[in-house]
């Protein structure tokens, strides 16, 4: 393979990486040791897909070929006027969504735009599962293998192979993110709705310091207690409940002896899908823990939906931007 190191603007307008020709392809290839610690080497370019404007920030959503997940992934980016009129580097929040959905459930249905152009943040919200890999069964069901990743890496074959959203949330996406967008590095939260308000539980309880800022709407907060979440363990993990612990928001709260962390938790109290959520039993694994505190909301008469998302998200970004602006 021939490799030419060359200077190049990148997407994002800056200069300062090294790019290779290869035999197949011209990519940019960046060097260099994160914020967070992993050395960043795979291929950071992202392409537009499409862009609306919206409350003076710009909607975007963009693809790129994910080297974790070994496959093409669609994710979606809110712009705040900010970043766009002032060029100001402005703190990133992720989110991540819910069985059954893309990245366009969160961008058609919450409303979130408007808090994150009020609050100058940016919004980054991926897809929930690997797509287009082609493995057997996985279209067979809503709640296993397409749009229904859970945010883990899975151990068994033949899901091991691609379905590792875990890292990919963790580690690619927050590179490939610091790589092109403007982001204030070590200014970032993360939130998320039912798998992926468990999925934004757990991506923070297992990296302390990634995130300052963490909160759930209705998330599956006990998963290895839940139908949906034993049957996500079995098949991604393996058959053996010890092995699921990790994957497990409740009992990484029970553990968890790191720096103090604040859980915002929300719930719908009509949730028509409580008996695989359990929040109280995350609520008591944090009230043995001082190294948790918790903030509970509960809603009186709010279901599941994306209309309970949209009738709260304003006071989650209020929420998130007052522990970003001061971290
Ligand atoms: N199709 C299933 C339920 C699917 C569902 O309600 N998904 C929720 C997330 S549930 C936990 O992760 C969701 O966000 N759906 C997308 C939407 O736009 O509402 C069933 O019918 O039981």
């Amino acid at each position: 393979m021939e490799r030419n190191p060359l200077r190049l603007p990148s997407v994002s307008g800056r200069s300062s990486f090294i790019y290779s020709i290869t035999k197949h392809s011209f990519r940019p290839k960046r060097f260099g040791v994160l914020s967070f610690g992993h050395i960043m080497t795979e291929n950071m370019t992202i392409e537009l897909v499409t862009l609306s404007k919206s409350f003076g920030g710009e909607q975007r959503v963009y693809r790129h070929k994910s080297a974790t997940l070994e496959c093409e992934m669609t994710f979606g980016v809110f712009l705040p006027p900010a970043a766009l009129e002032e060029k100001k580097r402005c703190p990133v929040l992720f989110f991540l969504s819910g069985l059954t959905c893309t990245h366009e459930n969160f961008i058609q249905k919450s409303g979130f735009q408007q808090y994150a152009a009020k609050h100058n943040l940016i919004v980054v919200n991926p897809d929930t599962s690997p797509r287009g890999v082609n493995i057997a069964g996985q279209d067979d069901s809503y709640d296993f293998g397409s749009g229904a990743g859970f945010y883990v890496d899975a151990k068994l074959e033949p899901w091991s192979k691609h379905y590792k959203m875990y890292s990919y949330v963790t580690q690619e996406l927050v590179d490939v993110v610091n790589a092109n967008l403007p982001v204030v590095p070590g200014k970032r939260g993360i939130f998320g709705h039912s798998m992926g308000g468990h999925g934004a539980l757990i991506c923070a309880l297992k990296n302390p310091g990634l995130y300052q800022s963490v909160s759930a709407f209705a998330p599956i907060a006990n998963p290895t207690k839940t139908a949906w979440g034993e049957k996500a363990l079995t098949g991604y993990i393996g058959p053996n409940p010890a092995d699921w612990a990790e994957w497990d928001a409740t009992s990484l709260v029970s553990q968890y002896e790191s720096t103090p962390q604040e859980l915002f938790i929300d719930q719908g109290a009509k949730d028509n899908f409580m008996n695989n959520l359990l929040p109280e039993n995350l609520l008591s694994a944090a009230a043995g823990n001082d190294h948790i505190q918790t903030i509970y909301k509960l809603r009186e008469g709010y279901d599941h939906s994306y209309f309970y998302i949209a009738s709260f998200i304003a006071e989650h970004f209020a929420y998130h931007a007052s522990l970003l602006k001061a971290a």
